[in-house]
């Protein structure tokens, strides 16, 4: 240091060796001393500076504000300001001035080069968020926590003040559970003692996840750790000890195994859990040194030593496995887990590494669509799925079965090809299905044969693969049509038969009344007519007749005051395992209505005679289906009744007993009793009883065992067990063996028999109709058939009446023949011959319809014309053996036979029959006289 003047002595020593650019100003602002460190800043040797004004040397300043600064410094203000001064080079160089009085005639002015310290700072502050490095750093002593704007950036904390509590809840949010228990150990440790760490974590945010790096150092004295600092630096290639590939892939592996969705865990031979990833524990709801405690057999149900040893030594054999676990979580809650399992060794070590995912869901999901699929397989409805453009998307089983389509024809289909309502799925329907609503309707669908099923149709939108589906469910109503049809028949006849009709429960209580006898009582009885005792109604009615099932008489006053002797007969059904009472009761004083019903009758069947009369009527189109039950055809209002007696008991499951002569259509009546029945759906098996040889008939209604007896090679089943859930209809009954009866008796009591040879003892539910042409209580006084069969058959007897009582029948039944016949033989007959029906109208017709029948089916034989004669002469019993006519084989067995009666007075079989006489089996014989419709009266005369 030098100087032209030293005022002060001090100066000098004060200066020396100072690098801290210094001057001593006098009060007129003239530099009297100075030093190399002010030199350097003004680029200007001391001597230069020394002499010159320190007001024009602040290139800020004038001599005015330097006396204003001098005024100031005396009153004891250090100063302080930010000022340029010109360099040598004429460059404007900051500077921050420090300038205070040292005596009273001078002023210490220290100067500081603005310019380094703030490049210095700057280039920290850059370096660090080009590295991305932050740094952060805490006062333990004073609580104080800074953390740099880098800092923040890399682990996503707000800008502003923050708390450390604050910043523990960000950063737990942000890691991982098994990191920060990592981290949170570190702290602990290096609060403990001064120290050092450095650890790498995962910081998942919503924009990214990045692994940072965590270096931190603690400092302190010898009681205890005063500060914390340290840097977060993003990882990359360069970190870390190991910088080399090797060890990049390895923490890129860690990484992924630590974030991936599955399940992982490594386990060792002593069930120990050495790691596991985020995503078990996040599943098991462990921590990660949580798992490490409780082990893996604590997860699985049901696990042991022995079994992990099993488990062990078929993983050592396969080295692969796949298991499903059921890992119990913390909570108590099972996931099922679907698993592989993988041998690995590391030189001693043995780990199991288990990769899995969580299959619970799926499994549910799976579980779920199976039911479904196996629902929608065995519903009983026929279900469509169709597109919003109208195009099939798929159906089920039952819709394939019944409709005949094929798999590969469905699916080209439109739903226009699937019911007959195409319009069925138009927009407003679809609009209407995407609120969330059902549609029905009753429509009818096509089937692959061109036939067409009604059915009822509901369906229902939803949203499958970003596609709109329908999903129409359609029930088939047919046989709920034809129930109602037919139940609407039955009731209709009900309520038009003659008689009174009335069920009761079994404890008297009205259940159904008929129209008839509605019809007799006053309107207010009839509105509280159902429930209502029956003697309440019908006082004079004996109770006990009515359980004998004995017929008694009564009267009743009808609404107008007329009264009326009633013959009542009643009979009892059990039904559903309950019992009713069927009683009918019928007006002895409407005889004189009766006639008049039957007049009206005859005037209507002279009407219909008259039309044919006159001369060759033509056949009508159709018959009147009036009339039409099931092919029973009749003009009868007597034969009504029998029909109103099938439809009363056809719904309910008791045996009906079918009588009348030969041909008059018993057969035909038990038919209808079946179809008009709820088992309609299950056969109807007939057994002729005269028909079957005798040592046949226990075989065929019971069936037999395989070697019962010589012939019977195969086991079989009888016609009992064929009628299983039908109706068995055994006609000619009265030729039944007695033995046999004996075993019917059972069947009808048990409903259950055991077949020839056989032990097992078969149940069956079958209804049974009998039907016979015989006087079955003249047999049981004979003792031909037992009397307890012969009651229990006749629970609900129906007399069919023969043709001559119903003369009104013929004409209509001989045109239903006619075309019938004429259809079968391909012939074209318009007109029938009105002479010969006349004709033949007066003839008793022993044969009754089935001889009719076979007249006009030979009468149509014979036909060459549009015009039917009725081939009557052959039949006829005016035409004798010796007059033009050739007698039919047929008539002349028939005489025949008569012949031998009337010799053997009658008697048919046993030594003194008509059998010996014609040398005839007595069986034969029996079901000949009844096919050739012989009565008595033609040969007890
Ligand atoms: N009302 C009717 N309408 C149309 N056809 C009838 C009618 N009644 C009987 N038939 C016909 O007459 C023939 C004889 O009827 P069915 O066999 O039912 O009589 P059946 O009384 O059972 O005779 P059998 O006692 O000889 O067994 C059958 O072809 C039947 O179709």
């Amino acid at each position: 240091m030098s100087s032209s003047i030293s005022p002060l002595p001090l100066f000098e020593a004060m200066f020396a060796g100072l690098s801290l650019p210094a001057m001593i100003v006098a009060e007129n602002s003239k530099v009297v001393a100075t030093n190399e460190g002010a030199a350097a800043l003004f680029v200007m040797p001391v001597e230069e500076l020394i002499g010159q004004r320190w007001a024009g040397l602040d290139a800020n300043s004038t001599l005015i504000r330097w006396k204003g600064y001098w005024r100031r410094m005396g009153e004891g203000e250090k100063l302080t300001y930010v000022t340029d001064i010109e360099t040598s080079r004429q460059y404007m160089r900051p500077i921050t001035v420090e300038a205070r009085r040292v005596t009273g005639d001078y002023a210490l002015i220290t100067l500081a080069d603005r310019i380094e310290p703030d490049i210095t700072d700057n280039e920290i502050v850059m370096l660090a968020k080009e590295l991305r490095v932050g740094r952060w750093s805490y006062n333990r002593v004073d609580g104080h926590l800074e953390i740099s704007s880098v800092c923040r950036e890399l682990i996503g904390i707000p800008d502003g003040p923050v708390s450390k509590l604050e910043i523990g809840q960000l950063i737990s949010a942000k890691m991982a559970e098994t990191d920060f228990v990592k981290m949170a150990n570190a702290a602990t440790k290096l609060l403990a003692a001064p120290g050092e760490a450095s650890l790498d974590f995962v910081i998942e945010s919503t924009e990214r996840t990045s692994l940072l790096n965590f270096v931190c150092h603690s400092i302190g004295n010898e009681l205890h750790v005063t500060h914390l600092y340290g840097i977060v630096r993003r990882r990359t290639r360069s970190d870390g000890p190991g910088s080399d590939e090797l060890d990049k892939y390895a923490q890129l592996a860690a990484f992924s195994v630590d974030q991936a969705d599955d399940i992982i865990l490594w386990t060792q031979p002593d069930d120990s859990v050495v790691y596991a990833n985020i995503a078990a524990s996040r599943q098991l709801g462990y921590g990660h040194l949580e798992l490490q405690e409780v082990g893996f057999s604590a997860l699985v149900a049901e696990r042991d030593q022995a079994s992990t040893d099993d488990s062990w030594r078929e993983l050592r054999q396969h080295k692969n496995l796949r298991r499903e676990y059921y890992l119990r979580a913390k909570d108590g809650s099972v996931c099922c887990v679907e698993a592989s399992v993988n041998y690995v060794r590391l030189g001693e070590e043995e780990f199991a590494c288990i990769i899995g995912h969580d299959a619970t869901s799926d499994k549910l999901a799976a579980e779920r669509n199976r039911l479904m699929e196996f629902s929608l397989e065995r519903a009983d409805g026929f279900i469509v799925w169709v597109r919003n453009n109208g195009d099939v998307h798929s159906v089920n089983n039952n819709y394939l079965e019944h409709t005949g389509f094929t798999p590969r024809q469905v699916e080209d289909m439109q739903i226009g090809q699937v019911c007959l309502d195409a319009n069925v799925l138009d927009e407003s329907t679809w609009d209407q299905l995407r609120t969330g609503q059902s549609v029905a309707m009753e429509t009818k669908i096509h089937t692959a044969s061109g036939g067409q099923v009604p059915v009822r149709a509901k369906m229902n939108y939803f949203h499958h693969d970003g596609e709109e589906l329908c999903c129409l469910y359609f029930t088939d109503i047919s046989t709920e049509r034809d129930r109602e049809q037919q139940l609407h028949l039955a009731q209709t006849a009900l309520n038009k038969t003659a008689e009174c009709v009335l069920w009761l429960d079994d404890t008297y209580r009205i259940k159904y009344a008929n129209e008839t006898l509605r019809q007799f009582l006053p309107s207010e009885m009839n509105r509280y007519l159902i429930g209502r005792d029956v003697l309440s109604i019908l006082p004079g009615l004996d109770r006990s007749k009515i359980e004998a099932g004995e017929k008694q008489e009564f009267s009743l006053t009808d609404k107008a005051g007329d009264v009326h002797q009633m013959q009542l007969g009643s009979s009892l059904l059990n039904h559903n395992e309950n019992r009713y009472y069927v009683l009918s009761a019928k007006d002895l004083t409407a005889g004189q209505q009766e006639r008049d019903e039957l007049e009206s009758a005859f005037t209507e069947v002279e009407v219909m005679r008259d039309r044919l009369r006159d001369e060759n009527v033509s056949l009508r189109e159709d018959n009147d289906t009036k009339y039409n039950v099931n092919n029973i055809i009749t003009v009868s209002r007597k034969y009504q009744k029998i029909l109103t007696q099938v439809g009363q008991v056809a719904d309910v499951d008791t045996t009906v007993l079918i009588t009348g002569e030969t041909g008059t259509g018993k057969e035909l009546l038990a038919r209808a009793v079946h179809q008009l029945s709820a088992r309609e759906d299950f056969p109807l098996i007939k057994v002729n009883c005269a028909a079957l040889p005798e040592s046949l008939i226990e075989s065929e209604l019971f069936g037999h065992e395989k070697g019962a007896f010589t012939g019977a090679i195969n086991r079989k089943k009888g016609r009992f067990e064929m009628a299983d859930r039908g109706t068995i209809f055994l006609d000619e009954i009265g030729e039944l063996p007695l033995d046999l009866q004996a075993k019917l008796l059972r069947v009808l009591q048990e409903d259950e028999f055991e077949r020839l040879g056989g032990e097992t003892t078969i149940k069956v539910d079958v209804r049974m109709i009998a039907a016979t042409n015989r006087d079955l209580e003249d047999m049981v006084r004979k003792g031909k058939f037992r009397e307890d069969l012969y009651y229990r058959l006749n629970v609900f007897p129906i007399h069919n009446l023969p043709l001559r009582d119903r003369p009104e029948d013929i004409p209509v039944l001989i045109e239903y023949f006619t075309k019938k016949y004429a259809k079968r033989q391909g012939k074209k007959i318009s007109k029938i011959s009105s002479a010969d029906i006349k004709r033949i109208s007066t003839y008793p017709f022993p044969g009754n319809i089935r001889e009719l029948e076979n007249i006009i089916e030979r009468s149509v034989v014979l036909c060459q014309s549009d015009t039917l004669s009725i081939d009557f002469v052959r039949s006829s019993q005016s035409v004798t053996a010796g007059g033009e006519a050739f007698l039919s084989f047929e008539e002349m067995q028939r005489r025949h036979i008569l012949d031998a009666l009337r010799m053997t007075r009658g008697r048919m079989t046993g030594p003194t029959g008509a059998g010996i006489l014609l040398e005839m089996n007595d069986r034969t014989l029996v079901s000949k006289i009844r096919k050739l419709g012989i009565e008595k009266h033609e040969y007890l005369l």
